[in-house]
């Protein structure tokens, strides 16, 4: 007996009977993809700190697409902005609003740079594979979600391979991608969002005065002319692909706090204001002499929080 293997065994068994129960349980149809717009703007606005335009943006955009029958084209979001500030928590909200099973859905995929393609010398692979992937999944429900995470750090050969998917066909191999939602995630342009976050805090100006016309500008210019950025070798956005550019926000303390807060409430623990400032005070904030932005945005207090909770 060796009780490794068998936790291993235990474990691989739960998860592909999951999977398999997935598969035959969940099926393409109103029972298990209904849109719940209530539910994304309460989620929006109750669980979201400091993305009043982030927020505004991402439930016209879904709101106006899920309730289009016959949509010209994909729905395609590039979230843009810095770490830890809800890129990927927004994706998980939209995925909930239109999926029953919402991240766990077998119609919601998600591809991170890195992880998934991390040889450049195995691109020709990856985009065969990743081409199929997308039109098996789109075949079998035309309502599929699909996240690519690290956008910035994706090989540009491979943005290109998605790039008939987002566009106006009507259909490609006889498979139709009009209902179908990319959401582009990535960090580019986040500095250009700093920066006006800062000019508004510097000249005395409310955070919500911030409008999406504010960060336009300085966000495409940062996202076209990042050499690093895999946007910038690709027509994306000249052929105006992407619908939306969603701007996140830098996070402060005061939403830093909120955030600890609602981790506090999510684990069902008594709420101490007390403990979320101690929590809050001990990120890195900047930049360094202001210290207005924490550095992490709403990552790693979950950790931080079992320290203070913890004997
Ligand atoms: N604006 C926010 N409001 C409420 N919670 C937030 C917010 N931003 C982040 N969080 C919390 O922090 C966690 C991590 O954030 P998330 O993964 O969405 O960051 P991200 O912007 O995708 O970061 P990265 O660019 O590093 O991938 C979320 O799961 C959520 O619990």
């Amino acid at each position: 007996f060796d009780p490794f293997t068998t936790t291993m065994v235990v474990g691989i068994g739960a998860t592909l009977g999951r999977t398999i129960y997935k598969y035959f349980h969940e099926s393409c149809d109103s029972k298990w993809i209904d849109f719940n717009s209530t539910a994304l703007k309460t989620d929006l606005e109750q669980k979201l700190f400091g993305q009043h335009v982030a927020s505004r943006i991402v439930l016209k955009a879904v709101n106006g697409f899920m309730s289009n029958e016959s949509p010209k084209k994909p729905l395609v979001l590039s979230l843009h902005g810095w770490t830890g500030t809800g890129k990927n928590f927004v994706s998980q909200m939209i995925a909930e609003s239109i999926f029953k099973e919402g991240m766990d859905s077998s119609f919601v995929h998600v591809f991170t740079s890195t992880l998934h393609f991390p040889h450049p010398i195995q691109i020709d692979t990856y985009k065969s594979e990743l081409q199929q992937w997308i039109k098996g999944n789109v075949s079998s429900c035309e309502r599929s979600l699909f996240i690519f995470d690290e956008m910035d750090k994706m090989h540009p050969g491979l943005i290109d391979c998605i790039k008939p998917y987002l566009d106006y066909y009507d259909k490609l191999d006889g498979v139709s991608y009009r209902k179908a939602i990319f959401i582009f995630l990535s960090n580019s342009g986040g500095e250009s969002i700093v920066q006006t976050a800062l000019d508004f805090w510097r000249a005395g100006r409310d955070r919500s005065e911030i409008q999406l016309k504010d960060l336009e500008t300085s966000l495409s210019l940062s996202v076209f002319n990042n050499k690093e950025s895999g946007f910038f070798r690709t027509s994306l956005i000249d052929r105006n692909l992407v619908d939306f550019f969603v701007p996140f926000l830098p996070l402060e303390f005061k939403h830093v706090v909120q955030c600890v807060m609602a981790e506090m409430k999510a684990r069902n623990l008594d709420l101490d204001q007390d403990v979320a400032d101690q929590v809050a005070k001990d990120l890195v904030y900047f930049p360094k002499v202001d210290r207005v932005f924490s550095a992490k945005g709403c990552k790693t207090i979950d950790s931080k929080l079992d320290y203070y909770t913890k004997d």
